[in-house]
């Protein structure tokens, strides 16, 4: 039997359980993990994130070669056991639990260099939470999407951010409103991967002083319906300034039922990257016997 340490935390309510393995000992199996995030019987949880060195995992040792900077990695799973590449309020949060536990040097707390199944990902503290990079995106694909609640199937857009996203605009607040996302979205062509498929609509009017306004619900894939979810949030924005074409602004608002993030399109030498921002909260820490 073994005794987990481990801290809950959140972004916009999309959850994890965090714990520290700088040595990459404990493997935790599907099974263990489902355990944790089971809100009945474990901790409860969206995802789990181990906090491994990156020279102590496979992935992050491969990292490390081109990023020495990247010393810690984000080993995250969602709730059902899958590991997953990427995830953008996890992330966020991860950083906020290294700095909180003391695990980073007081240089690196501004700028935190983070390994991931999708590469180093910086995210910077600041006044307003963190804040991502999550680089570059692949826009690909366009599913048809069918979905509890929706009379008929809706065109998605594939947005890849490292991990898959589908897109699908509604048209108004009763259409987000009334989806059922207890059932997993249809998507056609099926991603061989899976993926995460977002709802949006626009705010009215859909920019106000310079920033762009949308709402969002997710279904996440390993998870259900989330409260939030960070590369989705993104990947929404994306693809609606895809849709609006020229003229639409780089700032965007995005309202999930957890709360509220900002996303930026900017400008960097290899092309435009995108970031997220928003609060990262470590709520409590307890053991756990898995
Ligand atoms: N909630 C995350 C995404 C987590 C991974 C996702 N479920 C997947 O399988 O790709 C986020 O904030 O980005």
């Amino acid at each position: 039997m073994t005794v987990l340490s481990f801290t809950k935390g959140h972004g916009t309510g999309n959850d994890f359980v965090l714990f520290t393995d700088p040595e990459g000992e404990i493997e935790l199996s599907a099974e263990q993990i489902r355990y944790l995030c089971d809100r009945r019987f474990g901790v409860g949880a969206d995802g789990v994130i181990r906090a491994v060195r990156s020279r102590s995992i496979a992935e992050g040792a491969a990292i490390l070669a081109e990023e020495p900077e990247a010393e810690w990695f984000m080993d995250y799973w969602n709730a059902d056991g899958t590991p997953a590449e990427m995830c953008g309020n996890g992330v966020r949060v991860y950083a906020h639990y290294l700095v909180t536990e003391g695990l980073v040097s007081a240089e690196r707390r501004d700028t935190l260099p983070i390994g991931t199944r999708s590469g180093v990902k910086d995210v910077l503290a600041g006044v307003n939470g963190y804040t991502v990079d999550l680089g570059r995106w692949r826009i690909g694909g366009e599913p048809l999407v069918a979905a509890s609640g929706l009379e008929v199937a809706r065109p998605g857009l594939g947005i890849n951010l490292g991990n898959p996203h589908v897109v699908t605009a509604l048209a108004h607040e009763g259409e987000l409103s009334g989806l059922d996302l207890t059932k997993a979205p249809a998507l056609d062509p099926a991603p061989e991967d899976g993926a995460n498929v977002e709802f949006v609509v626009p705010e009215e009017p859909l920019v106000k002083d310079g920033v762009a306004r949308i709402k969002m619900r997710v279904h996440e894939r390993g998870v259900g319906e989330t409260l939030s979810c960070g590369t989705g949030v993104a990947a929404a924005a994306l693809a609606f300034r895809h849709w609006g074409g020229d003229g639409m602004p780089n700032h965007w608002r995005v309202d999930v039922p957890g709360g509220r993030l900002a996303v930026r399109m900017f400008p960097t030498e290899e092309g435009e990257h995108v970031s997220l921002s928003g609060p990262a909260e470590l709520v409590y820490s307890g053991t756990i016997e898995i």
